[in-house]
């Protein structure tokens, strides 16, 4: 069944959202509207529920209150049909690739076409290698596991998986981490790539201000519990908050600002 798409509408609402761990409460409140088309940035401080956002969205954290919609859908109550026909539509890059160690590279990017469709064997060996060729990684790595990759060629076969159902939203939660600065340079330009190619919205966690100023749209910051606010990076520049200020002005941010006008 398929979903119905609301296209003028934003590709994920939050709306409301609260989540907590024991006595600790991680958001309250919290809202977020993703456009479509658009790579988000989404940053914060260490332990500010980054990921426990993007787990709530993507339908792995079960929030104590709020909602979440993607694509204009509830994704709460959802049928089981529902539920795999919006499963189909966002691939994911969890932190650390999080590829499965015995399988190669080609039967890591089939594992979620095994999961949703009955295609044989042959076409899906050729699809795991249109794949793996969309994400600049050699054919050779097909055959591979992934002790024999390299960091930056995890994080590739990694986002290979994640476009495994050809989505339409994709979420990464720290790409570039641990990869060199000319890796996570290439990775930066990879995304760009891929969004204008594949047509994608972008959740992107990081911590990388180069990758915020050199790919993002806007950029949302988790702090006090919610997204305290939501901008260009010109307009966070502005933004009167001591850790918007101490992130984009101290001396990183001001390094990657640089950077970024002298148009590297
Ligand atoms: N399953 C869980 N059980 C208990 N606490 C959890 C659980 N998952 C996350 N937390 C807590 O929620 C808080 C937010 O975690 P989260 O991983 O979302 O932070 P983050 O902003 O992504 O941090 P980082 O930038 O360090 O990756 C942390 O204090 C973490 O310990």
């Amino acid at each position: 069944m398929a979903l119905e798409d609301d296209r003028r509408g934003p590709v994920i609402r939050v709306t409301g959202l609260r989540n907590s761990f024991g006595d600790q409460v991680i958001h309250e409140n919290l809202d977020l509207e993703v456009r479509r088309g658009e790579i988000i940035g989404i940053v914060g401080g260490s332990g500010t529920g980054k990921t426990v956002l993007m787990r709530s969205i993507i339908g792995l954290q079960r929030y104590t209150a709020g909602e979440v919609e993607i694509f204009g859908r509830r994704v709460s109550g959802l049928g089981e049909l529902e539920e795999l026909e919006l499963r189909r539509q966002f691939g994911v890059l969890f932190q650390n690739g999080a590829l499965f160690s015995t399988l190669t590279v080609a039967e890591n990017i089939e594992v979620p076409m095994r999961e949703f469709y009955h295609i044989e064997d042959a076409l899906m060996d050729e699809i795991a290698a249109y794949k793996i060729a969309m994400v600049g990684l050699p054919p050779d790595a097909g055959p591979k596991h992934p002790s024999e990759l390299s960091g930056g060629m995890k994080k590739r076969a990694g986002l290979a998986r994640a476009l495994a159902l050809d989505p339409r939203l994709l979420f990464l939660d720290e790409p570039t981490a641990g990869l060199d600065p000319i890796g996570a340079a290439a990775f930066d330009q990879l995304i760009l790539q891929l969004r204008q190619a594949l047509d994608l919205t972008v959740f992107l966690i990081t911590h990388d201000l180069d990758t915020l100023h050199t790919i993002c749209d806007r950029v949302a910051v988790l702090a006090d519990k919610r997204v305290l606010t939501v901008g260009t990076i010109d307009e966070l520049l502005a933004f009167d908050h001591p850790w918007v200020q101490e992130y984009f002005r101290g001396p990183r941010g001001r390094a990657a600002l640089a950077s970024t006008a002298a148009g590297g």
